[in-house]
């Protein structure tokens, strides 16, 4: 057992194979008596991987966080027994921690300085960048919630240091010193035609009552709740259609100021665009989605298309491939982002058969997939999740399994280094 140093906040490790009973960052000693009632972290014998999703809110992080956690097999619920209202979604290896967490300022506190949740002023960078370090470092944290219904900052839950730890929401890549800890970051970025045809359809939708319940199976918590305030304003106060726009629009300064500029520092950036394949199209309905890949991030080998480093436009519709109108195309090659050097696989358009896919999969290289066909597999599995015939389903499900790949390259490599350093 090697304990590297003891801090107020707790007790940190550098082996990560050691039996410790540890008193959770974020509660104080007096309250670490009463520990009994919280489960006791022991014998970690892995290194917590920590990646950053970053987006707006309502832009297909739940469904991403579903597909990811499909990759590793078991299904993601609340923390047992703990509090109803938690965001927390926890699965056998990961645990995806939602940034809204840490509001410091509840909605009255924002509304009563008029600044809205982008607002870095509302939030507790501090206490963020403890929390994750603590986890990975192995150590377990208490963690405020915020409950979306009430507006309120709430009674904390525990949070244990898991295999992989996911950071969601608006700021996981803001504070230099939160986006060191990550291992890997992406950011999900939906260009505004189709965050606003995204949100119109559910504000429609939720106006045709037989067409609610199925919709809101298939939305995010916080999405929901949101959507319900926004249903009661509708009926208190009488908001038109127009207006919630608007209030969608107010929150884009913020927006462009905060939370935009982090895409320059993530590895992947899953973009969304309107398909070209119509002219002048700007529906939002088919879409194109492009998968930028930094080069040189560490255990992370950007995906290409039949050939690495060249540049490739391929219409795959003909005799292994069914399209209909305006059909399918992809493009492969690389470029510049933000300053990186990128490489960037495109699709743009719908599949017609789900398991056609098997044909496109074929073609891509470095996926990083244990068998022939799983991204295929995976798609099959969820064609019901949001975007399964297209790009974005496609790209959410190649990043899941990177992020697999990173995972187990990290805990080999931890491995061995464990092995040199402690020989039997
Ligand atoms: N791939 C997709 N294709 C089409 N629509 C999508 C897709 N992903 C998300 N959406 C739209 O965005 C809505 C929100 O999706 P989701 O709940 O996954 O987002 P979220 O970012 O987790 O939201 P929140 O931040 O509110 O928790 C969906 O109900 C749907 O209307
Ligand atoms: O941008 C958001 C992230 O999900 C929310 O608007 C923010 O968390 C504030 O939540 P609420 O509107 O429920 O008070």
């Amino acid at each position: 057992m090697a304990i590297s140093k003891v801090s107020a906040l707790g007790i940190h490790h550098e082996s990560f194979s050691f039996h410790m009973v540890l008193r959770p960052v974020g509660i104080s000693a007096s309250e670490g008596k009463s520990l009994r009632k919280f489960p006791v972290i022991s014998a970690l014998d892995w290194r917590t991987v920590v990646i950053g999703l970053a987006a707006d809110s309502g832009c297909g992080k739940s469904t991403f966080m579903r597909r990811l956690t499909s990759v590793f097999g078991g299904v993601a619920g609340p923390p047992k027994g703990g509090n109803p209202d938690s965001n927390t979604l926890i699965s056998d290896t990961t645990t995806v921690i939602c940034l809204d967490d840490y509001h410091s300022l509840d909605r009255h506190g924002r509304k009563e300085n008029g600044i809205t949740a982008l607002d870095p002023r509302a939030n507790n960078f501090d206490l963020m960048y403890e929390q994750v370090k603590s986890l990975k470092e192995g150590v377990s944290v208490v963690k405020p919630v915020y409950n979306h219904v009430t507006g309120r900052i709430e009674s904390p839950e525990l949070i244990e240091p898991p295999k992989i730890l996911v950071i969601e929401g608006l700021h996981p890549m803001y504070d230099p010193r939160v986006r060191e800890l990550l291992d890997f970051s992406i950011y999900l970025d939906i260009s505004s035609d189709v965050k606003f045809e995204w949100k119109s359809q559910v504000s429609l939708s939720l106006s045709l009552p037989s067409l609610s319940l199925s919709l809101s199976l298939s939305l995010s918590r916080s999405l929901l709740l949101w959507l319900l305030v926004w249903q009661r304003d509708m009926a208190e106060r009488g908001h038109s259609l127009e207006s919630i726009k608007a209030s969608i629009a107010a929150r884009k300064p913020d927006f462009d100021t905060y939370i935009d500029p982090q895409k320059q520092h993530a590895d992947a950036v899953i973009e969304v665009l309107p398909t070209q394949l119509i002219l002048d199209d700007n529906e939002g309905k088919i879409l194109r989605v492009r998968m930028v890949m930094k080069e040189g991030v560490k255990y992370f080998d950007p995906v290409y298309l039949f050939d690495e480093g060249s540049t490739i436009s391929w219409i795959p519709c003909g005799r292994k491939l069914t399209c209909s109108y305006p059909g399918i195309k992809l493009f492969y090659g690389p470029d510049t982002y933000y300053s990186s050097e990128v490489s960037v696989v495109e699709i743009d358009g719908e599949f017609e058969k789900l398991e056609e896919l098997i044909y496109v999969e074929s073609h891509l290289n470095n996926i990083s997939t244990k068998f022939y066909g799983e991204i295929t597999q995976q798609m099959l599995r969820h064609a019901d999740y949001l975007g399964s015939n297209n790009g974005t389903g496609l790209f959410q499900t190649v990043i899941g399994l990177k992020i697999r790949d990173l995972f187990e390259q990290i805990q080999a490599e931890a491995a061995s280094k464990q092995a040199i350093t402690s020989p039997k």
